[in-house]
């Protein structure tokens, strides 16, 4: 009952809601950027995530997020389709500095946009984190859409954005392209 009166109260008070799915390989970054910045919690010890994370998050005064953080190491994929009708948008963390797994980033990235069932993710623009920019070698949000392969993309809304989720450098500008393409997508 509280759970769900919880989750209406947001379009009575007229504020939007958008579900956000969070992904991308482990190590990545999902869960520091979450609490982190999103949640604005300062630093944070994290561990790897299994299974996810659900957090409301205040955007500003007329939108909140319900931000879901994937475990990378997850392997419970098969339930994915329960967690995904609805989701609005994705946000996909790579790690800049770790060009060994960028092959294996893109891979995952393809299996979870092709993801059976899940309606509203074929067309949901994608935000990209190049996340760990603090870090010497990190290579550039040009470098990781290539590596990614990101124009092949054109059935939707896509960028590459640098950030860390330990400075705090490129979250809002990365969240507020997300929510113009939201609020676009709606006008
Ligand atoms: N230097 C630096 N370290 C980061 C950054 N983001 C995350 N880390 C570190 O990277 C490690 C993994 O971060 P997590 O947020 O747990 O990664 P995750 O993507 O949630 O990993 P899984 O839950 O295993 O999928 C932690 O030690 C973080 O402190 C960043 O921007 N810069
Ligand atoms: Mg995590």
């Amino acid at each position: 009952m509280g759970a769900s009166l919880s989750h209406l109260l947001p379009s009575l008070l007229g504020k939007k809601e958008y579900r956000i799915l969070m992904w991308g390989l482990f190590n990545s970054g999902k869960t520091t950027i979450l609490y982190s910045q999103l949640k604005n919690l300062g630093p944070v010890d994290t561990v790897s995530t299994i299974g996810f994370n659900v957090e409301s998050v205040t955007y500003n005064r007329d939108v909140d997020l319900v931000v879901w953080d994937l475990g990378g190491r997850d392997k419970l994929r098969p339930m994915w389709g329960h967690y995904f009708s609805d989701t609005a948008a994705i946000i996909y963390v790579v790690d800049s500095t770790n060009i060994d797994r960028l092959d294996n980033a893109a891979f995952e990235l393809r299996y979870l946009l092709d993801f059976e069932g899940v309606r509203d993710v074929r067309t949901a623009p994608l935000l990209v984190f190049a996340n760990k920019q603090d870090l010497e070698g990190a290579k550039t949000p040009e470098e990781i859409s290539e590596a990614l392969k990101l124009d092949e993309f054109r059935n939707r809304e896509w960028k590459a954005i640098a950030c860390s989720a330990v400075d705090g450098s490129g979250i809002a500008e990365g969240m507020g392209w997300l929510m113009q393409c939201l609020q676009s997508k709606e006008t």
